[in-house]
């Protein structure tokens, strides 16, 4: 509706309105007085009888161009009907077939995309026969290749979302994911780009009659006609400029109702909420621990060979427990919590010596089971749920798959979880869309999605860093108070320490793709070790934090994956750092009971940190106690 607000959109509405009412009426109307033979005036120029003259039989031009919008308009919109249909299953196919099917179907739209639309067109007029049908496979086939890659675009545009790794962690397969997750949010520019495309197919039509391989006598379209017409142009012009002008006015009403109907969607699109999150389970009990990695590595390709952003990490996450991860950006924290749930994707590669959830291999546990035991909870609350659905329907969809509970069962459960986790009126919430809810809910509504079963796990990506202060809180005692009824261990990836001490058990603290340092939170603040950790302490303000003094950063920034070499990758950032850190990257080493650290220093970073004041980490540059640890 927003597009009929626009000057260009109402005039290109009003336009189209126009001419459905023309394709419609004008042949019940003047059908016979565009087909009466006059042989007294034949070839005639305008006058006040035929308003745009006649025909070499006589017949009015004028009423032929009105009669003829019903062929022009049928075929064009048949055309493009045939079009789009074709590139969208052409387009949709890579999502659902296996990738080497895939990549071929891919590469044949690349190639047909390179060919001009028109010289497709003619190309297969040529191949279908002159005619009417001809001419509408011509121009649908002619349309398919754009659309086809466009859906390819647009697929893989929302293929990246976070509800779209939520259903898949759910396990929802590639054909449902297509159908009910990816299709739906793509709709609204394959429509306007469908509106587009009938102009173009339109006036690709009129050509194609034009230059006679078209519609083919005695039937006539707006092309037909302006052929004819331009035969005597010299002498009148009228008889051309008829149908001409229709085929322009025609064109552009197309063409400007879809622009003014993409632009109200960009609008839209900026205003738009969305949201996210998962699943739960019934899964056995592991020995060692519920999740337990061993030198996890995750890597790609890079333009420089591979490139390795998670290189080797061990931990383990026992029952009821609650582990925090923390770590600046980049530093691979993410990417760990991917692996552990399966979705990295290709060409991403991940190895593991051992990657074991509830006692199995990651990689041997099904998409059901594992959509069932872990829940995944995305860092953005507004990209987290499908925005076409009703958060109802999202949350009672895990139920259907995985638990195969009936509709109305599951979806009655989804009003139960909805309460559990303190969303007011849940009967009414269940059946409103992510935009109808703040923030702050949409994130309890993904913890609530991750509670439709029984999660063993539930990983929990910066669930907080969308959100204010107060909500913050709201969320991270929701999720203590899963972990305490439900004795599910959670995982809590956050750049944020405070938020990591003072909700979980232990800290494993990310730098540059490894584990630096596991420290159980009730000595974070009186006994980390490692210069990082160390670091992000001291950057913390408190109460007592001096307000005239700069607040403490941590100098220089984390290296990128490509760019680590030997040593020590937060050397060239430490103040304690000496040659063997330079050279020689220290292992993950237990220095006290559950407390490991890798680094040379770490002495010598405890004796700096104890004298520490007011976060200010020049103290760390004074340190210059040697090395603590040899190996
Ligand atoms: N698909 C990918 N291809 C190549 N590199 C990637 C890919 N995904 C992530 N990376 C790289 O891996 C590194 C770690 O990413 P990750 O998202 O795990 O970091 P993070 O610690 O979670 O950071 P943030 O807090 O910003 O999310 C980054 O440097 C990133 O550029």
């Amino acid at each position: 509706m927003r597009a009929l607000r626009t000057p260009v959109g109402a005039a290109s509405a009003f336009l189209l309105c126009v001419l459905v009412a023309l394709a419609v009426f004008a042949p019940l109307l003047w059908g016979d007085r565009a087909d009466a033979i006059d042989t007294n005036a034949l070839q005639q120029g305008p006058s006040e009888g035929h308003l745009l003259g006649t025909d070499s039989l006589g017949r009015d031009i004028f009423y032929r161009v009105l009669v003829a919008t019903r062929l022009t308009l049928g075929l064009a919109l048949l055309a493009t009907f045939v079009g789009v249909t074709a590139g969208l299953l052409l387009g949709s196919l890579p999502a659902v077939l296996p990738r080497w099917a895939a990549r071929i179907v891919t590469s044949a739209v690349n190639i047909a995309v390179a060919f001009p639309g028109l010289l497709l067109a003619l190309f297969f007029a040529v191949i279908f026969g002159t005619g009417t049908m001809g001419a509408v496979l011509a121009i649908a086939f002619a349309i398919t290749p754009s659309f086809a890659r466009l859906t390819q675009t647009l697929t893989a545009s929302v293929s990246g979302r976070d509800f779209i790794a939520a259903a898949r962690v759910c396990g929802v397969g590639r054909f449902r994911l297509l159908t009910r997750h990816v299709l739906p949010n793509i709709a609204e520019p394959l429509v306007i780009n469908a509106t587009l495309a009938a102009g173009s197919a339109l006036t690709a039509f009129a050509g194609l009659s034009f230059l006679g391989i078209g519609v083919q006598a005695p039937s006539y379209d707006w092309g037909r006609l302006l052929g004819e017409g331009l035969n005597r142009i010299y002498v009148t012009p009228a008889p051309a400029l008829g149908p001409a002008i229709a085929v322009v006015l025609a064109g552009l009403a197309f063409n400007l109702f879809g622009e003014a109907a993409a632009s109200a969607a960009g609008h839209r699109q900026q205003t738009r909420p969305r949201a996210k999150p998962s699943c739960q389970s019934t899964v056995d009990d592991s020995e060692g621990g519920l999740l337990s990695v061993r030198n996890l590595r995750v890597a790609f390709p890079g333009a420089a060979g591979w490139i390795t952003p998670v290189r080797g990490v061990s931990f383990d996450v026992h029952n009821g427990e609650m582990v925090g991860v923390v770590g600046e950006s980049g530093s691979g924290k993410s990417l760990t919590a991917l692996a552990v749930s399966r979705l990295v994707e290709h060409p991403g590669v991940v190895t593991a010596d051992r990657l074991d959830f509830a006692g199995k291999p990651v990689s041997r546990t099904s998409q059901r089971e594992l959509g069932t035991s872990l829940a995944m909870v995305f860092q953005d609350p507004m990209t987290s749920f499908n925005p076409t659905r009703r958060i109802g329907r999202q949350l009672a969809e895990v139920s259907e798959v995985h638990q195969g509970m009936s509709r109305k069962a599951a979806l009655q459960r989804a009003v139960e979880r909805l309460r559990a986790v303190r969303i007011p009126f849940p009967e009414r919430r269940v059946r409103q869309y992510p935009h109808e809810f703040s923030g702050g809910m949409r994130q309890r509504a993904m913890i609530a999605m991750g509670l439709m079963g029984e999660p063993r796990l539930v990983i929990a990506d910066e669930p907080t860093t969308a959100l204010d202060v107060t909500v913050q809180r709201e969320v991270l005692r929701l999720l203590a108070r899963v972990r305490a009824e439900r004795s599910a261990a959670v995982l809590l990836i956050s750049h944020d320490i405070t938020v990591v001490a003072q909700t979980c058990d232990r800290v494993l603290v990310m730098y540059a793709g490894r584990i630096v340092e596991e420290v159980p939170t009730d000595e974070l603040f009186t006994a980390a070790r490692h210069p990082y950790t160390t670091a992000l302490l001291a950057a913390v303000p408190d109460l007592d934090t001096d307000r005239e003094a700069p607040l403490a950063v941590i100098p220089g920034r984390p290296p990128e994956p490509g760019e680590i070499g030997a040593g020590c990758p937060f050397a060239p950032r430490c103040p304690l750092a000496d040659d063997r850190c330079r050279v020689e990257e220290p292992a993950l080493v237990e220095v006290a009971d559950r407390h490991q650290v890798a680094c040379w220093r770490e002495t010598a970073a405890v004796g700096a940190s104890a004298s520490t004041t007011n976060g200010q980490l020049a103290v760390l540059a004074d340190a210059t106690t040697p090395g603590a640890r040899d190996e």
